[in-house]
């Protein structure tokens, strides 16, 4: 665990200084924070719906396996940042898109996703690609499905 946060870490450190990082949840939460306060960035969580106290902006989104939403506090990014996108795992890229969908609609430039885990067969790279966006992922891995 702590090996990946530093390798995360240690990648976005010599890229540039990102002013923010946004992680998602629930399992971004273990290593988005880490990542900021590793790299001097602000952290920012995007959280399933009725968690967050104020007022959010909200984005639904298709998974593998139904759909779900995330939402942001309004305020909690300003026009103009620049923003890593961190969670563990990707596998469609549903939730990273629905992620920067949030993000551009409050004027937050995406510069990169980063992740733990990626599941190739799912083609999220792809579908983030397709959007200009380019992936960090530390490992691919195969998930056998349950017959
Ligand atoms: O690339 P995708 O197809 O969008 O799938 C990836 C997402 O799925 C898992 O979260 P999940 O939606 O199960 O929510 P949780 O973290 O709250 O359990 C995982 O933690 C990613 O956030
Ligand atoms: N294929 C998958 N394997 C593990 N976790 C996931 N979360 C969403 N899709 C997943």
């Amino acid at each position: 665990m702590l090996l990946n946060l530093r390798v995360i870490s240690f990648h976005f450190f010599n890229l540039c200084a990102y002013m923010l990082v946004v992680y998602l949840w629930a399992r971004g939460f273990i290593f988005g924070p880490s990542i900021a306060l590793a790299i001097g960035a602000k952290f920012v969580p995007l959280r399933k719906p009725k968690k967050l106290p104020g007022e959010v902006i909200s984005e639904k989104y298709v998974l593998e396996y139904g759909s779900d939403c995330l939402e942001m506090h309004v305020g909690a990014v300003t026009s103009g940042d620049r923003a890593i996108v961190v969670d563990d795992l990707i596998a469609t890229g549903g939730t990273f898109c629905a992620a920067m969908n949030l993000l551009e609609r409050a004027g937050t430039e995406v510069v990169e996703c980063a992740c733990v885990i990626e599941v190739p067969e799912l083609k999220g790279r792809e579908r983030l690609e397709s959007r200009g966006k380019p992936l960090y992922a530390l490992v691919e891995s195969q998930f056998e499905r349950r017959s």
